[in-house]
């Protein structure tokens, strides 16, 4: 038998560690991975989602805040782990995402407005008719829309008497959901550290993508005084390198923050889509397809946003081309939580099954307008072919199937973009469990579609960040060396079938576009 201290020394060399927390729209999850790039553990919750009008969606922030706190000691016991075996935390977030607080009592000033919210349409309706948009576009990589931060700030100083005061007497901190966890682990009103990442800033409309600043022209826009700004907006840092370290958040006190990242610039990350060309689609709530376009922020001619991919500590930053999908696995908990047509979400599998095909049902989910590449928020949602002759089953079907469809769009706008089609695309997130829909997805686009070992790959990526800036890898080789192919779907349809079907969904998407009023 080994002595216990041989026995201890050991246990800490092999179990470095780093600790990922990855605060997504559905759920908050916390993921302890080893330093051979394996998770040791997990600990997942969801959170409440609050609909309070038509259009409109909130998180508490108290309750999020809370469950990141508990869910990472949870994960770290499980790991069967000590404070000292980690090296460092990384934050991965929902994007957009906007929370106000009081800097001296730590409270929010209103729920947090999520970036599916669309209350802030009429002030971005307003401003596209005042001819703003190109200027934005140019500057920010992004249309006006109200699924970024801007709008999102501006409504609650607008409506919330208590946040201009705060904003006045520099109480007031804005912020996406990593800067609220940032500022609350590294002491909140007791000096916590009020910061952001370049590619959380690149979603807010007030970023300009060149300077990697804060814009003055565009907080003044939003009705932010610039002046006020500097108090109340993070400063910008880049994604991989030290934020702060953790004060009073036990069991990480001492810890340092090291990597932070949107999750949808995560999942890129850690699906190591380092260079210029590489595309992945990740599948969750939403799905967000991003191709990284090297360190020059061009501007798509095809309705995709520029935004930040990653940016090292001290190297220049990558940018991407992003395709947003507002629904996604969110419908399939539509078909849970409203029509009661399943009990949980995989049971959608087993649903969808239960028919051959679609049965000519198409499904398009513009519960929130269209984003990419329509842009179109007049756009609601609209299921197309009915018949006697469907079921539940068929419904199922067409829901998974406009996941397939609105990647689709969204690809044909990268490669119409980038004037040439990726090899393959990789894939990750929750619905990437669904075997079928990923050999639809293959058909569909007619490229095969790559599922690594890991698919929560939004976590692994702001693991990696973390590791790498803590030291734990030595550099983005390394890192890529971590990535395990899991499955390949190659695709098997013909082209004439493949033409048919887009035919038919393109005349859905054509016949959703128009139907809400709009201002
Ligand atoms: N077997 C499945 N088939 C299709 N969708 C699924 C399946 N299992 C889970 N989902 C969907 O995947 C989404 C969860 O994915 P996840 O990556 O955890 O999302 P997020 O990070 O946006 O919270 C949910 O919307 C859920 O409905
Ligand atoms: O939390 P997710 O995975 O639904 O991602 C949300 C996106 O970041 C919104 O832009």
């Amino acid at each position: 038998m080994q002595p216990a201290s041989s026995d201890v020394s050991t246990a800490m060399v092999s179990r470095r560690a780093v600790i990922s927390i990855d605060q997504g729209t559905t759920s908050t999850r916390v993921v302890v991975m080893a330093e051979d790039g394996s998770v040791l553990s997990s600990a997942q919750r969801e959170h409440r989602q609050y609909f309070p009008h038509p259009g409109w969606v909130e998180h508490d922030p108290v309750e999020i805040w809370e469950n990141t706190r508990e869910l990472t000691g949870l994960a770290l016991t499980r790991a069967r782990l000590r404070t000292s075996d980690v090296a460092a935390v990384g934050i991965t977030n929902q994007r957009e995402t906007t929370v106000l607080w009081d800097a001296v009592t730590g409270r929010p000033v209103h729920r947090a407005l999520v970036w599916q919210d669309t209350r802030a349409d009429v002030l971005m309706d307003r401003l596209k008719a005042d001819g703003h948009e190109d200027a934005v576009r140019a500057r920010t990589g992004l249309p006006l829309a109200s699924y970024f931060s801007a709008g999102k700030i501006s409504w609650i100083l607008e409506n919330v008497p208590e946040a201009r005061e705060l904003a006045r007497s520099g109480r007031l901190r804005a912020g996406t959901m990593d800067s609220w966890l940032l500022w609350n682990l590294t002491g909140g009103p007791d000096g916590g550290v009020h910061a952001t990442d370049v590619t959380n800033a690149s979603r807010t409309l007030l970023m300009d993508l060149e300077t990697l600043d804060w814009d003055d022209d565009l907080t003044g826009l939003f009705g932010i005084d610039p002046e006020l700004a500097a108090g109340m907006l993070p400063r910008i840092h880049p994604s991989v390198g030290e934020f702060g370290t953790i004060i009073g958040a036990e069991p990480l006190s001492g810890l340092s923050v090291c990597g932070i990242l949107g999750d949808q610039q995560a999942a890129t990350f850690g699906q190591s889509a380092f260079n210029r060309g590489d595309v992945k689609n990740t599948y969750g709530t939403g799905c967000f397809l991003l191709q990284n376009i090297g360190t020059t922020p061009e501007i798509s001619n095809h309705g995709l946003v520029t935004t930040v991919a990653y940016q090292l500590e001290d190297g220049p930053a990558y940018y991407a081309l992003e395709g947003s999908v507002a629904v996604a696995g969110s419908l399939v908990q539509w078909l849970r939580d409203n029509l009661g047509i399943i009990r949980s979400s995989a049971e959608v599998e087993t649903l969808a099954a239960s028919v051959q095909d679609n049965g000519g049902v198409f499904f398009v989910p513009a519960f929130s307008g269209l984003y990419a590449p329509y842009w179109r928020p007049d756009a609601r949602g609209l299921i197309a072919g009915l018949t006697g002759f469907a079921t539940a089953g068929h419904l199922a079907r067409a829901a998974l199937e406009a996941t397939a469809y609105q990647s689709r769009d969204v690809l044909e706008a990268v490669v119409a973009d980038a004037g040439h089609r990726p090899e393959e695309l990789r894939v990750d997130g929750g619905m990437t469990v669904n075997d079928h829909l990923m050999q639809f997805q293959a058909d569909i686009l007619g490229l095969p579609v790559v599922r690594p070992e890991l698919v929560e790959t939004t976590a692994v990526g702001a693991a990696h960040a973390a590791g790498l800036a803590s030291g734990l890898w030595r550099d983005l080789d390394e890192v890529a060396g971590l990535w395990r192919e899991d499955r390949r779907w190659e695709p098997a349809l013909s082209s004439a079938e493949r033409d048919r079907l887009l035919g038919q969904w393109d005349k859905a998407v054509e016949r959703s576009l128009g139907w809400a009023e709009q201002g």
